[in-house]
């Protein structure tokens, strides 16, 4: 039995109420483990931790800073293979997909943090006439609260740790109880890195207890959160008021655009993983596929037929493209879409759950493609977050904008063309926070990473992330 337990002040503990959750193994439907559903006290002893850290942590050089998480980034790296294991245990995803994405952007994310604080600067202005210079100073905000979600567990854990320590800030963070193992793993690699005490700490349980007392106290400053958009929208009810600083990357519908000038093979290719990575769990896939009417029934046919080779099976097996869905209540979330397409729409392919020898009892699903009459269907307006795309046809460019755009999501948008003109003007058209053309999920740690509407307010990534994670003050000096 896995035993996770809180990391406050460099050393583990229990939860201080003895209350515990059970994790389950998506992959077989068993209780493998016990995670701390973490009270107010236990949050209350990790932000005292964390407050004490900050004077000595704030002040200590750029280098020392970087050069800690540039150790940390090496410790992952020398335990891929435990981290790739319980990573995939805790979610269900493929062991490769683990092993190659989920544990070395982990990596990266410290790596490319490490690197630049070491390169972030402000700004001076001399105000001509005045016989004055003004600078901006950029200074940590203290202590600030980080909550990631279950689909990219450390991938998106670390996205917002690593940049809030590297600006010198101390964290409280809090991974989702329905993945919590490789954030109790990075615990002990922190310590190994010397990370002092209290820079970093991890508090587990449920997000109405422990997440709750994270975004309501009173002494911390900001919250970057990861995850639905209701919980998004409850967070900024909570922490606006209290004029703490959000980062809310929140849901995706994002539309798949596929116009019939484009490179086929490298669209069908690239649309088969934007459907289904992870299980379809990731709030960039391209959920809605838009396909330009001459090459519809060409694409559609391709693409079931692409679909239906994909090999659903136990994540530790590395031929399986399609691991187990993240937990019981969200394969049923995900069925209930299909339910409803079953009665009003034309499932081209999948729509079943799977039953894998000897793991019966996992959380299955085919991937599942749906041909939709309407963008308006809630199919297509809802998102279903799993395994599950719609298609339909469309005649020109301005109707498919008007498709795409008619949603109350904004987070990212794929456009397939070899157009360079009508790339160039849908991507300014289209309402989203991040457009890919002609690619899909290609990430440059450095660009802005976020959504529009109700795919959430701020930007991560590259120095927008260290711009959340300061505050600016501004010295005037008349000479
Ligand atoms: N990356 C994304 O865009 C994600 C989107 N989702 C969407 O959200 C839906 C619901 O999934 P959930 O697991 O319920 O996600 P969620 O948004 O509730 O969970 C994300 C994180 O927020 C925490 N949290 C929940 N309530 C909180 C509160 N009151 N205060 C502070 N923290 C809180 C959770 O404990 C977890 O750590 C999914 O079906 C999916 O549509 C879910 C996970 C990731
Ligand atoms: O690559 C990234 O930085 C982010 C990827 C995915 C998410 O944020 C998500 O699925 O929530």
């Amino acid at each position: 039995m896995l035993k996770v337990q809180n990391y406050i002040n460099g050393n583990f503990h229990d939860p201080l109420s003895d209350e515990w959750l059970d994790n389950y193994c998506p992959s077989d439907g068993k209780i493998y483990g016990i995670t701390p559903n973490s009270s107010r006290e236990d949050v209350e002893n990790a932000y005292i931790a964390a407050q004490s850290a900050f004077p000595v942590w704030s002040q200590t050089t750029l280098e020392k800073r970087s050069q800690i998480l540039l150790k940390i980034s090496e410790l992952l790296e020398n335990n891929l293979q435990e981290f790739a294991a319980a990573e995939s245990k805790d979610n269900g995803k493929p062991i490769h997909v683990a092993k190659s994405i989920d544990i070395p952007r982990a990596a990266s994310n410290f790596r490319f943090f490490a690197h630049a604080i070491t390169q972030f600067s402000s700004e001076s202005h001399h105000t001509t006439g005045e016989n004055a210079i003004n600078f901006t100073l950029r200074q940590p905000l203290g202590v600030v609260g980080c909550i990631s979600p279950w689909n990219l567990p450390l991938y998106l854990f670390t996205w917002k740790i690593a940049p809030a320590i590297a600006a010198g800030n101390c964290v409280v963070a809090k991974p989702s109880e329905i993945t919590p193992a490789t954030a109790f793993l990075l615990g002990k690699l922190c310590n190994q890195a010397g990370l002092p005490k209290g820079v970093l700490n991890i508090v587990h349980g449920l997000g109405k207890t422990t997440g709750q007392a994270i975004i309501k106290h009173p002494d911390i400053k900001a919250i970057s959160f990861t995850g639905g958009t209701k919980t998004g929208t409850h967070i900024a009810s909570v922490a606006g008021p209290m004029f703490k600083k959000m980062s809310l990357e929140l849901g995706g519908k994002n539309p798949n655009i596929i116009f019939a000038d484009c490179d086929y093979n490298n669209m069908l290719e690239t649309t088969v993983k934007s459907s289904f990575a992870n299980q379809g769990q990731i709030c960039l896939c391209g959920s809605r596929i838009f396909v330009e009417a001459s090459i519809y029934e060409k694409f559609k046919e391709d693409f079931v037929n692409k679909v239906k080779k994909l090999k659903i099976g136990h994540p530790s097996n590395n031929e399986t493209d399609i691991g187990a869905i993240v937990s019981k209540s969200h394969l049923n979330k995900i069925l209930s879409y299909i339910d409803f397409a079953k009665k009003n729409h034309n499932i081209l392919s999948g729509g079943h759950v799977v039953s894998i020898k000897n793991y019966e009892n996992g959380y299955y699903m085919e991937p599942t493609i749906i041909e939709v009459n309407s963008n308006d269907c809630d199919l297509n307006q809802e998102e279903i977050f799993g395994p599950v795309v719609t298609i339909i046809p469309f005649e020109k460019e301005d109707e498919v904008l008007q498709m795409a755009n008619q949603v109350k999501y904004g987070l990212s948008a794929t456009i397939w063309t070899n157009d360079l003109t009508r790339s160039m003007r849908l991507s300014h058209q289209i309402e989203a926070g991040v457009v890919w053309v002609n690619t899909w999920m290609l990430r440059d740690l450095r660009t802005p990473f976020g959504g529009t509407k109700a795919s959430g307010v701020g930007r991560e990534g590259g120095f927008e992330a260290l711009r959340f994670f300061t505050q600016s003050k501004n010295v005037c000096i008349k000479y």
